[in-house]
């Protein structure tokens, strides 16, 4: 019921020489809202778990995951919990969180096991964490909104925060969203990266002919990677993440690492990009 494969992490010259094959082996995610099973990958850029529950109308429990070494996943971790479907309900100890679309549950560690159900489509996200937040529901109205981009440059978008410190406390994850106006689709150009933190997107709200093509790598060295509706991708801490989409698209983005500043970016100027 609960599937998990294991990514290793990769340095930056050694993914200079992987062919379309081996880039999506070891940074897009594929096979995800499988109904009836919770699917995990476990990165290890700051040991990073993402993944997906969709309980389909029945009940999934999240417990041991045996790549954490720790009887219960959340034993010396924290998880943020995107619902892409329908209301779903997630339990955790002892309380019923109801999650509505575009809602985001934080669970502090040590909360125990997670249960999935209802019509919800969960993307997980768990980053290892050394003390307890409150479990918190954060909705949209919740979350801190950022503006910005322009239709002239097809990339006029709003960000929206939703773990984030001015919202609520967590220890290593940031996370939230992107929507974008129509028409515009680019993501995250001018691009950046901050070698103190990985990230991972999902891609969805797409139509299923609609493909993003997500850029990655060292920004003298940049390769692609074509995604399709609710496919996700690890960035590793040394590469760019910006996309374009050949269609409408929202995308979950969401960091560990050092620091929890989410302004903390190491801008590209667009004359080093190769
Ligand atoms: O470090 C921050 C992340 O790359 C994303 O938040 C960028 C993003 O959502 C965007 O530009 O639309
Ligand atoms: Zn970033």
């Amino acid at each position: 019921m609960t599937h998990v494969e294991t990514r290793y992490a990769l340095d930056p010259v050694s993914a200079r020489s992987l062919d379309t094959q081996g880039l999506r082996d070891h940074f897009h995610v594929g096979g995800l809202f499988t109904p009836g099973q919770i699917s995990l990958v476990y990165s290890h850029y700051d040991r990073l778990i993402l993944g997906s529950a969709v309980p389909k109308g029945g009940s999934l429990v999240l417990d041991r995951v045996a790549e954490t070494g720790t009887p219960s996943v959340l034993d010396r971790r924290e998880m943020g919990v995107l619902n892409i479907g329908e209301t779903g309900q997630i339990s955790v100890a002892g309380q019923t969180h109801a999650v509505g679309p575009g809602e985001i549950l934080y669970i502090g560690m040590g909360a125990g096991p997670v249960t999935f159900s209802g019509a919800g489509r969960f993307y997980i996200l768990s980053a290892p964490a050394h003390r307890t937040c409150a479990t918190t529901l954060v909705t949209a109205s919740m979350a801190r909104r950022v503006e910005l981009g322009a239709r002239a440059t097809a990339n006029e978008r709003v960000i929206l925060q939703f773990l984030h410190p001015e919202v609520v406390e967590t220890c290593q994850l940031v996370m939230g969203y992107t929507r974008f106006k129509e028409g515009s689709v680019w993501n995250t150009m001018p691009a950046h990266t901050h070698d103190r933190r990985m990230e991972a997107y999902l891609y969805f709200d797409m139509a299923p002919e609609t493909r993003v093509f997500h850029l990655m790598g060292q920004p003298t060295e940049t390769r692609h990677i074509v995604m399709a509706n609710e496919q996700a991708v690890i960035s590793p801490p040394w590469s760019i993440h910006a996309g374009a989409g050949t269609g409408a698209y929202a995308f979950c983005w969401a960091m560990a690492g050092d620091n929890i500043d989410f302004t903390d970016m190491d801008m590209v100027a667009m004359e080093t990009l190769r």
